[in-house]
């Protein structure tokens, strides 16, 4: 079966994530590529259809970012987006310009219903808009297609040329047809089938890595996670012992982390696996560092440095797999969006890396690839697993970390993780650990006085770790693991509670 293909053209937008859901959803592959490499790929991988995102530039400003405009003459059908929309009417011949009324948020709008692109939604609804530039002259050909009271141009369209563009966003939750308008575009305009679904994306991804790396050799950078759990079971489908997973126990793992996901791994899966103990050298390369950035690269480097020597051991060895995932690589900045923080598995990587990267889940979320995960057959406790970063504790004990630091937050992190299973609520809350900020308060107990570390406990729902809000623990459960953290724990007086949802706080404190 031909796979079906689109692409969504990146210029920097808030949302271009959320349009790669919205397609995914419809059991349609696709794929975000930065504005300045869309030509090339496009022509080389020749999608069914491309959706230009939105972005926070002006067109007509110097420097904007653009595309060639050879893409108007593939004849591939194209949505654009805001941003995307007001770039083919600016590269078409039309106008666009700063707007007299700006329009933010819920929008009444107007939808020409003959319109393909609107089929089966009403003539009125309401859409999300976020915008300062509008269209002010149609290019040749086109016609207006969604009119709202201050913008006349909402959305217009050369339906024979079969592109499409959109003032408002289609792709949040909030846009009344959204979902409509994305579908219409996929289906009706585009002629896709929708014939993908996570398992094809299983066997297409095995199938490339067995191509990919040939009769050489790779190795897994395994951490007992989701990802590289799920990465790791993709990549031995297709090389079988060919891959060798390596975990590495860096000193900054959870309480008795190192020999579960050990013993687990032995247990659940029939692969390669090499335990490394890398604790003194990554200890001593942080040793003083309490920047969060340095921290990440110094924790990125080290990884690398680790499997280069293991992969010495191991002829051929040319390949490493990771799990990474998609907010990895935004959160650690691209060429049109912020950096975040360095993932150390993106951003913390070291310049001089030798390996050919396999990372087959670059493009997904999470909940993507616990989807990945179930119909790979992974068994359920691990493809639930709450996520750990692969800093691990080293960015939860902020500032300078030390040895007793570290032994402070495992205790504290084990009663907090051990409350919230005994109160049932693992399977419910996302993500939860404790943190240890590097300051100390004054306390009494025995009636003497105590000057030692706070300890604040995070817990937050999402889906895909992209946003989340902070999970409402019931007091008792909060007030149970409180008072055993600071009975148990020695060096401790004090629990606070983090009621921060992202944005704007992130979920990890560093
Ligand atoms: N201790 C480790 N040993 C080897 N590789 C690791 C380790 N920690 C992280 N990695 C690598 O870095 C990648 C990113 O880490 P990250 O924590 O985001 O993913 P994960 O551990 O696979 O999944 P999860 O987000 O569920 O914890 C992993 O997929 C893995 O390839
Ligand atoms: O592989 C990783 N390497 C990292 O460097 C890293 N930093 C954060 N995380 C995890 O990513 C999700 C979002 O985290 P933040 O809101 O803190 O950015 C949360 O689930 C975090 O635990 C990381 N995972
Ligand atoms: N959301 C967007 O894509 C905004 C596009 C453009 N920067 C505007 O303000 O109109
Ligand atoms: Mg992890």
């Amino acid at each position: 079966m031909e796979k079906e293909l689109i692409y969504i053209v990146d210029f920097g937008g808030q949302y271009a994530q959320l349009i790669a859901r919205r397609v995914r959803e419809n059991n349609v592959y696709c794929e975000i590529i930065p504005y300045d490499e869309a030509v090339d790929r496009i022509k080389k991988n020749n999608p069914m259809g491309i959706i230009f995102s939105g972005g926070p530039n002006s067109v007509y400003e110097e420097g904007a970012p653009r595309v060639d405009e050879e893409i108007f003459k593939l004849n591939i059908p194209i949505l654009g987006i805001c941003y995307g929309d007001q770039l083919i009417a600016q590269s078409l011949g039309g106008r666009v310009d700063r707007a007299e009324v700006r329009e933010y948020g819920n929008t009444l709008i107007n939808f020409d219903t003959a319109s393909l692109i609107f089929k089966g939604t009403k003539k009125e609804s309401i859409c999300w808009m976020s915008h300062t530039d509008q269209i002010v002259k149609l290019p040749e050909g086109f016609k207006i297609i969604a009119s709202s009271e201050s913008c006349q141009i909402a959305g217009m369209a050369d339906e024979e040329r079969k592109i499409y563009g959109l003032q408002f966003h289609p792709e949040v939750h909030h846009s009344q047809y959204g979902k409509e308008i994305i579908r219409n575009f996929l289906f009706e305009v585009c002629k896709v089938s929708g014939n993908w679904n996570m398992s094809s994306f299983a066997d297409d991804k095995i199938n490339e890595i067995r191509e990919f790396v040939g009769d050489k050799k790779a190795i897994c950078a395994l951490s007992g996670g989701v990802d590289s759990s799920v990465a790791a079971v993709l990549v031995h489908k297709a090389i079988k012992d060919n891959l060798t997973c390596i975990f590495v126990d860096h000193g900054l793992l959870r309480l008795n982390e190192a020999e579960e996901v050990y013993n687990t791994f032995r247990e659940k899966f029939n692969m390669n696996l090499i335990m490394v103990n890398a604790r003194e050298r990554f200890l001593g390369k942080l040793k003083g560092i309490s920047d969060p950035e340095k921290k990440r690269k110094i924790i990125g480097e080290e990884f690398i440095r680790v499997f280069e020597e293991e992969a010495k051991k191991i002829k051929d060895a040319e390949f490493l797999v990771q799990g990474t995932i998609y907010p990895d690589v935004v959160e650690s900045g691209t060429k049109t969006s912020a950096t975040i923080k360095s993932h150390h598995n993106v951003g913390g990587l070291p310049e001089d890396l030798k390996f050919k990267l396999i990372e087959p889940l670059r493009e997904l979320f999470k909940d993507e690839v616990r989807e990945v995960g179930r119909k790979l057959g992974i068994p359920e406790e691990l493809v639930s697993r709450q996520p750990f970063p692969g800093p691990g504790l080293a960015i939860r004990v902020l500032g300078e970390i030390t040895e007793d630091k570290l032994n402070i937050l495992r205790q504290a992190d084990f009663i907090f993780r051990e409350e919230i299973k005994r109160a049932d609520l693992d399977k419910e809350i996302w993500q939860y650990f404790a943190v240890l900020p590097d300051i100390k308060s004054v306390g009494v107990m025995g009636d003497e006085r105590t000057y030692a570390y706070t300890i604040a406990l995070r817990a937050v729902e999402s889906v895909d770790g992209m946003t989340s809000d902070w999970f409402r623990i019931p007091y008792d459960v909060l007030a149970k693991a409180s008072s055993r953290i600071v009975n148990e724990v020695k060096g401790v007086n004090r629990v606070v509670y983090d009621i921060t949802s992202k944005p704007p706080a992130t979920i990890e404190w560093e």
